[in-house]
């Protein structure tokens, strides 16, 4: 039985994700048990249709479970109304989704900008905060174009600095550098450790074991399922090959 702290960030217990009904259904996660704490950096790895953006979305509160319990900071988010599962979204999550999820009509430093806005933050210090999130993901001259001025790259790294503008404790990255070279992608993954670093929790989902190999903890899923975790990943590739992926 686990011990809800104050530095555990996430923690999904006991969770299970079906989709459809009858002879039809998906199980795309079965009694999944993670903890995730504060300064911790998780990677998440398994095949494709294994579970793992199942696993994110209902670590960010983006779809509920069918059963078992997700928690971010202790709170139960199954007793959250619309309203105030949304406001802690904004407040506690930054999220990469796969497809970014960027608004066309604003300039990437108003993309980054408006989660900390729409939560009451001034606008003069949520752009300054916004600035700083541009200029870490290496972007800091482009804060004035829109989205269709802008390379899926550049789009990629301004929905990196949305995920980490400010002080979100709980970062979800979903396959955050698909469309990044790889120095690029490296400046991403050193974005989320010192994110990690700075006392929030980090969970990636990737296929990249250089990637993985910059967490603290690998969980792998396979049939929605963790079938291993593995920690100090000094040689990723073994740790893949033994858990048969
Ligand atoms: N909205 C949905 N409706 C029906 N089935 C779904 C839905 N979302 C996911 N699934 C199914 O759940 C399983 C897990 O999917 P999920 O996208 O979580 O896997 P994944 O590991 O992220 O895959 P990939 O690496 O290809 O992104 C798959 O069998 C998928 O088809």
């Amino acid at each position: 039985m686990s011990v809800r702290g104050p530095q555990q960030v996430l923690e999904l217990a006991k969770v299970s994700r079906t989709f459809g009904e009858g002879a039809t259904a998906v199980a795309a996660l079965r009694d999944v048990d993670l903890t995730i704490g504060a300064g911790e950096f998780v990677a998440v790895m398994g095949p494709s249709g294994s579970g793992k953006s199942s696993l994110l979305a209902l670590a960010g509160g983006l779809d509920r479970p069918t059963s078992g319990g997700v928690f971010v900071e202790s709170t139960p988010l199954a007793g959250l109304g619309l309203n105030e599962l949304a406001r802690l979204r904004r407040r506690a999550v930054g999220y990469v989704f796969q497809d970014f999820n960027l608004v066309p009509t604003l300039t990437a430093a108003e993309n980054v900008a408006l989660p900390l806005e729409l939560d009451g933050t001034a606008t003069k210090k949520a752009r300054r905060q916004a600035a700083d999130a541009l200029r870490q993901v290496g972007i800091p001259e482009l804060a004035d174009r829109f989205m269709d001025q802008m390379s899926g790259g550049q789009q990629q790294r301004v929905a990196i600095a949305r995920a980490v503008v400010g002080q979100r404790r709980l970062i979800l990255a979903d396959e955050p550098t698909g469309a990044l070279d790889s120095t690029t992608g490296q400046g991403v993954m050193e974005v989320l450790r010192s994110r990690a670093d700075a006392g929030a929790a980090v969970m990636l989902v990737t296929h990249e074991a250089r990637h993985a190999a910059w967490a603290d903890r690998v969980v792998f899923l396979r049939d929605g399922r963790i079938v291993d975790q593995a920690t100090a990943m000094h040689d990723p590739t073994m740790l893949l090959a033994q858990a048969g992926l």
